[in-house]
């Protein structure tokens, strides 16, 4: 079925839809060449339109192995070419069928480096993805509808599981996480208990945990409050390690302050120089908000990492507790895995870590 994405500045891009998609969220672009699987099922992209600036999308299909979490959360995907008749060896089933099985809103077919370009210049924008002959009025009425602010409560894990193991064990705060993070501290030989996103202190402190993990997540780090109260409760008690929406929590429980970036930063290429050693990693990262500079002046951390396209904070540590963040994704899935050693860095601040 024929299809359109209409931007809140008002420009429309033509294209084919899977099934009938319709979709509204915040759109975004992400860079990397593939990942398209993980980029689906990361669940910090909830409540956004993701637009994929590489032209062919689809060409190794789709496994079980590249899931990141139970299903996919973005609102709506939108691809240049959608290849269809995939070829690899891991590939168990083609990106559109599994788009049309999970229904996935999405539209293909549409010139997705003009749509970066009007992202860039304009800043992220709302959008709408619907059939062709949606009227005006209607889509209207889209554009009206006000996001949902409650995407950690949407990703986030029900209930309390364990994965057991034999080394030190880890609390894990769950606003989104994905499963690479959890296969990256497991492999570590941690025990991981997977709390959901509004346990309390308490609850974490009970478990007598070695340290603490604050997953990435979805949205505005200022609409978890809650979370903020329980690290503050937590901070100076346990190691704690956070990625991401994680690294924002700490920064507000810390006092400092974050603010919504331009257009972000999404994709498997991104330079961040580590401060510490004066080396530059090739990151993988998915965000759109970042901690402010001047928020931290007054506040015991060192900054540890820094982006080298924009200078923006990618990493701190606490000068004198065992708490420390990166803004970037060591766990990759996808992107290289130059970043692997923040998770050996953790497992080092940990009792019985090593
Ligand atoms: N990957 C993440 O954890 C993203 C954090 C936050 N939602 C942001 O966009 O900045």
């Amino acid at each position: 079925m024929k299809g359109k994405l209409i931007l809140e500045d008002g420009s429309v891009f033509y294209g084919t839809l899977v099934g009938d998609s319709t979709a509204v969220g915040e759109v975004v672009f992400n860079t990397g060449m593939t990942g398209y699987q993980e980029i689906l099922t990361d669940p910090s992209y909830c409540g956004q339109i993701v637009a994929l600036t590489y032209p062919l999308i689809g060409n190794y299909g789709v496994a079980d192995l590249f899931q990141q979490s139970r299903k996919s959360f973005v609102r709506g995907f939108i691809i240049s070419e959608l290849c269809e008749e995939p070829s690899n060896y891991q590939c168990e089933n083609t990106l559109i069928q599994y788009l049309t099985e999970n229904e996935i809103p999405c539209i293909y077919g549409v010139d997705t480096r003009a749509i970066t370009r009007r992202i860039r210049s304009n800043g992220t924008m709302k959008g709408v993805i619907v059939p062709e002959d949606v009227s005006e009025e209607v889509i209207k009425k889209y554009f009206d509808l006000v996001p949902a602010m409650k995407e950690v409560q949407e990703v986030t894990t029900p209930e309390v599981y364990v994965m057991e193991n034999s080394g030190p064990h880890i609390v894990v705060m769950d606003f989104g996480i994905k499963r690479n993070i959890l296969n990256s501290l497991h492999n570590l030989g941690c025990k991981l208990t997977v709390l959901p996103a509004d346990a309390t202190s308490e609850e974490i402190l009970k478990l007598n945990p070695d340290g603490i993990f604050l997953s990435n997540g979805p949205g505005d780090p200022k609409d978890v409050p809650y979370a903020i109260e329980t690290i503050k409760e937590l901070i100076g008690k346990k190691p704690i390690f956070g990625i991401c929406l994680g690294h924002q929590l700490i920064a507000l429980a810390l006092g400092a302050d974050t603010y919504k970036m331009k257009f972000g930063h999404r994709g498997s290429n991104q330079p961040v120089k580590n401060l510490l050693t004066g080396r530059v990693h090739i990151t993988s990262q998915n965000h759109g908000y970042a901690v402010e500079e001047s928020s931290l002046e007054n506040i015991d951390v060192l900054i540890t990492h820094r982006s080298v396209n924009d200078n923006t904070v990618e990493g701190m540590r606490h000068k004198k507790l065992p708490v420390f963040s990166v803004q970037y994704h060591p766990e990759a899935s996808p992107g290289p895995d130059d970043n692997t050693y923040l998770f050996d860095e953790f497992m080092a601040l940990l009792p019985k870590g090593v």
